[in-house]
């Protein structure tokens, strides 16, 4: 297997200076995307091929871009995460480029946090950061501050992890991989023990830097937190089973379908919906047997949230189209449609 190990191909050094837009750091957009390339990541046992991890995997991440990874538990999430990262595992093949991502490891955010602190304390955790990527000494303290206080930490800087909660934890592992500014930031699960509250402060800031320029690989067991035009990647059993948009994802597109091969070209020209919807939920996977386009979710193995199901049931019955609604906004002017029809 030797031959098959990862061929590491020197990253090109990020280029961090202002642009002219205010706010926004350049990373280099434009100059080379993060590409993992038919990248398989084995168990134990290479030769076990239950223990493989992930397989041949392969997909580019260009700067800048906000990336969603969702599947189901054990379906290989964290593994193409911690790739993205640039944690590298011991036993692999393929190939990795990092691109504007740079060389060595970007900030993740893990789903336990106790596995990534280093510090005793919050502030300990952010400053070990802010070190590691070599912010001046005099910039320190303020830094320090300023991360402690947009997580809502300031009370707590000091204090021991074990007199904090899971979330605090989670909030203090966030606060120091966002302390600094970096091409690319990955959030695998980072949210998962946090309050409503502290989840939207989080998605928001993690927004906001996708917003003046870093690149987000965001993964989530959320479905609800899905834009229309988010790119989504789907892990099934380790494999890359869906790579496009957030609608299509959870919704299908005969189109699609079509392109696949896996409806006629005809029906889908057609409009999206085909008549006659009389294929099951349990029909799903069987693309010969799909009378309108299929949920990439639902083949993924995921449950749709309760609103996608029911624009899902709705477009079957005839009563709704293609778009179907994802936002408030949509669903909005789908009930004022309904009262005024
Ligand atoms: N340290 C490890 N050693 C061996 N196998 C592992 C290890 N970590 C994960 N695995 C296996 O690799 C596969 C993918 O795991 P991974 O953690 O990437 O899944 P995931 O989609 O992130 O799951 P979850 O949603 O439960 O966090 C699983 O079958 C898991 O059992």
């Amino acid at each position: 297997m030797s031959e098959n190990r990862p061929v590491w191909n020197a990253a090109i050094g990020n280029t961090v200076e202002k642009d002219s837009r205010p706010g926004r750091i350049d990373y280099g957009q434009g100059i080379e995307p993060l590409e993992i390339d038919r990248v398989t990541i084995y168990g134990e046992d290479e030769t076990d091929e239950q223990g493989v991890r992930l397989r041949a995997a392969s997909l580019t991440l260009k700067a800048g871009e906000w990336l969603t990874v969702v599947g189901v538990n054990g379906s290989g999430k964290s593994t193409l995460a911690r790739l993205l990262a640039g944690l590298l595992p011991e036993r692999m093949s393929g190939v990795i480029r990092r691109g504007f991502a740079g060389e060595g490891v970007s900030p993740i955010v893990l789903q336990q946090p106790k596995a990534q602190l280093f510090g005793e304390t919050p502030r300990e955790e952010i400053v070990f950061a802010l070190e590691w990527r070599n912010v001046p000494a005099e910039r320190m303290v303020e830094a320090a501050e300023q991360a402690l206080r947009s997580a809502g930490l300031t009370a707590l800087a000091d204090e021991s992890w074990e007199r904090l909660s899971g979330g605090q934890r989670q909030m203090a592992a966030f606060a120091a991989a966002t302390a600094f500014s970096s091409p690319l930031l990955v959030m695998d699960e980072a949210t998962s023990m946090l309050d409503e509250d502290n989840r939207d402060a989080v998605m928001r800031r993690a927004r906001e830097l996708h917003s003046c320029g870093t690149a987000v690989v965001w993964v989530t067991q959320r479905l609800d937190e899905l834009s229309p035009d988010d790119r989504v990647v789907a892990v099934q059993e380790g494999r890359i089973v869906y790579d496009g948009d957030g609608r299509e994802f959870l919704y299908g597109s005969a189109r699609a379908e079509a392109e696949r091969g896996w409806l006629g070209t005809e029906e889908a020209e057609n409009g999206e919906r085909m008549e006659g919807g009389g294929a099951s939920e349990s029909d799903m996977g069987h693309a010969d047997s799909a009378l309108w386009p299929l949920s990439p979710c639902l083949r993924a193995g995921l449950r749709l949230p309760y609103l996608m199901e029911l624009a899902l049931e709705l477009r079957k019955l005839g009563k709704l189209r293609d778009p179907l609604p994802m936002t408030e906004r949509e669903w909005e002017q789908v009930w004022g449609n309904a009262g005024h029809g």
